[in-house]
């Protein structure tokens, strides 16, 4: 068993974020500032090390034990449904998973008569999950980015994304229809480091879970 602790961490927004976080419990890595294509760091001291992965990758190597914890963002737990502890809502990164049409379509429809529709999403799962909990039947269009494009092209009518400051959605005209989540990062923890690291782990949850409450309770 290796004596590091290791975290894999989405490599865009939610990295630094990330890694001002654990500064604040006295978990650092020098080596990672600056400019570098490098994929693990580690800080020999502290015996930290840190993986930049895809976000939506970050489940994955927190389940097959490559990384002991991870951060990642409750729309990719919600899609993955995968077997991880999840310990803390770390409540940066947030923003709303919604559905959404053009603007002039929803001024001549109500959602509620909806059957039978057509969607466009990274999300496939939780959409479907969503829909069949209506009684709504849906096509899944399933894309990899820039979901807004859809609509406008005619590839699907509606969508369900993520939106933050709802700037993407206003200038290509779609509206939101519904809220399906409100979403957080969360840390996630793999299930046998919990044991085989026990104390260093259980440390680590409790110091965030101190940090976070401080900063909850000064608003
Ligand atoms: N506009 C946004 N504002 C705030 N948080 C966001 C926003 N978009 C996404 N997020 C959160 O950040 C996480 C990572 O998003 P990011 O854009 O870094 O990766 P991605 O490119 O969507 O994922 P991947 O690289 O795996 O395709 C999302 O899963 C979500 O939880
Ligand atoms: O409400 P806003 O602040 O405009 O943010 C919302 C946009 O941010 C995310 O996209 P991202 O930047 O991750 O690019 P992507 O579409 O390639 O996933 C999301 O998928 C929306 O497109």
């Amino acid at each position: 068993m290796s004596d590091y602790i290791t975290f894999a961490l989405p490599k865009g927004r939610i990295m630094q974020d990330s890694m001002e976080l654990f500064a604040k419990i006295g978990i650092t890595c020098p080596e990672m500032q600056g400019d570098s294509r490098k994929l693990v760091f580690e800080n020999p001291e502290t015996k930290f090390r840190f993986m930049a992965v895809r976000a939506t990758d970050v489940p994955t190597y927190v389940e097959y034990g490559c990384a002991d914890l991870g951060v990642v963002g409750k729309d990719t737990l919600l899609e993955q449904g995968k077997d991880l502890y999840e310990p803390l809502d770390l409540k940066f990164g947030y923003c709303r998973l919604v559905v959404a049409e053009p603007g002039e379509l929803l001024r001549d429809e109500d959602p509620a008569s909806w059957s039978n529709i057509r969607v466009a999403t990274k999300y496939p799962n939780v959409t479907e999950r969503f829909f069949a909990g209506r009684g709504v039947q849906v096509e899944l269009i399933k894309l990899y980015g820039s979901i807004e494009l859809a609509p406008l092209v005619g590839l699907a009518e509606r969508i369900v994304d993520l939106v933050s400051t709802g700037a993407t959605m206003r200038e290509n005209g779609l509206v939101e229809v519904e809220t399906i989540a409100e979403i957080t990062s969360r840390l996630i923890v793999n299930r046998a480091s919990l044991k085989t690291k026990h104390q260093r782990i259980t440390r680590i949850i409790q110091d965030l879970e101190k940090v976070l409450a401080a900063e909850s309770a000064n608003g």
